[in-house]
């Protein structure tokens, strides 16, 4: 849909929207995680530098992902959802994970929705760190009310860390403040994925997308 049209299409049918952004250390999977959600195939990345944008559609929730490499934000569809009576969009945050991109996190959180963090199960000596990452923006004052999903991601892999290893870990359980979900998955064979979508969508809209 074109800048103009979409212009108007909001003006006639504003949209309810849904901000979400993903994060996590770099290598962990996030970049992997949106494309195999969006286009069901597995796609060879490369280390995220800023954030991108993007769309895919989740039952009959369309969700966006941004790509801002240069091209600043991409205007975005949405869809008419019948359970909820109300047109929703989802617009999605990949940033990048590397040690020098974390500091600017912060820049996307206002008006956030929903945190993803995804992180690599097998990367057990780098776990503390993502830990201090997730307690300093769950802090933040932009994401007091925003929703948290930890993907496990990696399950695919052997010696990856189980969600309840993960759980520990992180002290999930003594985040108080945010309501909070784990869900198993894998980027690359998309198995859980969806499940953590759904725990989203549900805990967003306050009803889970038909
Ligand atoms: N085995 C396995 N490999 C995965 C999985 N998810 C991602 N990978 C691989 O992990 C590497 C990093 O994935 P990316 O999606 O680029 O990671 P990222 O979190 O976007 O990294 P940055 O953009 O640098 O922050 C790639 O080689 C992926 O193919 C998974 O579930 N299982
Ligand atoms: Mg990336």
């Amino acid at each position: 849909m074109g800048a103009f049209v979409s212009k108007v299409w909001f003006m006639l049918f504003p949209a309810k929207e849904y901000k979400i952004v993903v994060v996590g250390l770099d290598n962990a999977g996030k970049t992997t995680t949106l494309y195999k959600l969006h286009l069901g195939e597995v796609v060879t990345t490369h280390p995220t530098v800023g954030s991108n944008v993007e769309e895919l559609v989740y039952k009959n929730i369309r969700f966006e992902i941004s790509y801002m490499d240069n091209l600043g934000v991409v205007w975005f569809e949405c869809q008419w959802v019948e359970s909820l009576g109300k047109l929703v969009a989802f617009h999605v945050w990949d940033l990048g994970g590397q040690d020098r991109l974390r500091t600017s996190w912060a820049t996307y959180y206002r008006g956030t929705n929903a945190v993803i963090v995804v992180i690599d199960s097998t990367d057990r000596a780098r776990i503390s760190i993502m830990k201090d990452e997730l307690f300093r923006l769950l802090g933040h004052d932009d994401l007091q009310h925003s929703v948290l999903l930890v993907y496990a991601n990696k399950q695919d892999l052997k010696d990856a860390m189980t969600p309840a290893e993960i759980t520990d870990a992180l002290s999930l359980h003594s985040i108080k403040n945010h309501d909070w979900h784990i869900q198993a998955c894998s980027a690359l064979t998309g198995d859980g994925l969806y499940d953590g979508l759904g725990w989203i969508a549900q805990r967003v809209t306050g009803k889970a997308p038909s």
